[in-house]
Formats: structure tokens, C-alpha cells, sequence
């Protein structure tokens, strides 16, 4: 069965979420895409919170959340238990947040990373592994901060 990914943005992230559902159905996964899908302005807490607690309730294995720069979705998304929500802006930080941090939302901005570069960090995020090994212990840490 496929994995899935969960998206959202708000107004300002719409066209790189488009592009980061193409990405994440490209490499397999199956995508449920929460919009918004008019540019009518919204709020990025209203789409973080419907994300992150999915993810976080296991509706899907990873999350990916989009605004204009990437900071106020990465900021809602990580009030939400469970959620490690990485704010990446190049692909390095993808495929770290992913190894190193066992991530399971991307934020990212598209006012910030365009089209092209944003499609790349997707991408990066989506095919990287968690290492585990050191980096579980210290994820196991974040998680006992939440307590
Ligand atoms: O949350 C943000 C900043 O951290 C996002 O970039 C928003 O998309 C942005 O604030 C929306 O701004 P707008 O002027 O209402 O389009």
C-alpha cells in the first residue's frame, strides 16, 4: 500500500503546494491535499493545525506545509504533540531534517524558495530516511520534552 502524505498551505503557498503534490505522487506516495484551492486569503494555523494533527494521529506518515516563508506553518505545527516540524530552505536541510531528526512535516515558503528550488527540498525530504542509530536517542529527547 502506498504511503501517504498530507498537504496544505495557505494563500500565499498555493502554487508550491500544487507543486509539492506532483512531487510526492511522482515518488509514490499518496497524497491527500487540504487546500485552500482559491487564492482567497487565509490563515497558515487554520491548515498547520489540520496537518500537523493528522500526521500526528497517524493519518499519514508525513506532513507538508506551506506559506509564504515557511516560519509561521513551522511554527503552529510544532504546538501540535508528535510533530516535529522542520522549516527547510535548501535541500541539505531536507535531507538532514529527515536523517538526523526524523522530521515528519516540512515547512517551507514560497515566496522564499519559488517553484523550481521549493520542488527540490520536497523532494529531498520525501526520499530520505531517518538514520536512527545516535539520532533516535536524542529524537526520543524532543519527544520527552513534550511531557
Ligand atoms: O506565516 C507566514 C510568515 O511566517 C507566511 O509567510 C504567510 O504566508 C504570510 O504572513 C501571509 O502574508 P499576507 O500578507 O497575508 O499574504
Amino acid at each position: 500500500m502506498a504511503e501517504r502524505v498530507i498537504a496544505g498551505s495557505d494563500h500565499a503557498g498555493l502554487n508550491l503546494r500544487a507543486e509539492a503534490v506532483k512531487v510526492a505522487r511522482a515518488a509514490g506516495f499518496e497524497v491527500e491535499d487540504l487546500g485552500p484551492f482559491s487564492g482567497e486569503s487565509v490563515d497558515y494555523p487554520d491548515y498547520a493545525r489540520q496537518v500537523a494533527e493528522a500526521v500526528a494521529a497517524g493519518r499519514a506518515r508525513l506532513g507538508i506545509l506551506v506559506c509564504g516563508t515557511g516560519i509561521g506553518m513551522s511554527i503552529s505545527a510544532n504546538k501540535v504533540h508528535g510533530v516535529r516540524a522542520a522549516h527547510c530552505v535548501t535541500e541539505f536541510d531536507a535531507r538532514m531534517a529527515r536523517a538526523h531528526n526524523d522530521a515528519n512535516v516540512l515547512c517551507i515558503g514560497e515566496r522564499v524558495l519559488g517553484l523550481g528550488l521549493g520542488a527540490a527540498v520536497v523532494k529531498a525530504f520525501l526520499e530520505t530516511p531517518f538514520e536512527g542509530g545516535r539520532h533516535q536517542r536524542r529524537v526520543d529527547k524532543i519527544g520527552a520534552l513534550e511531557r
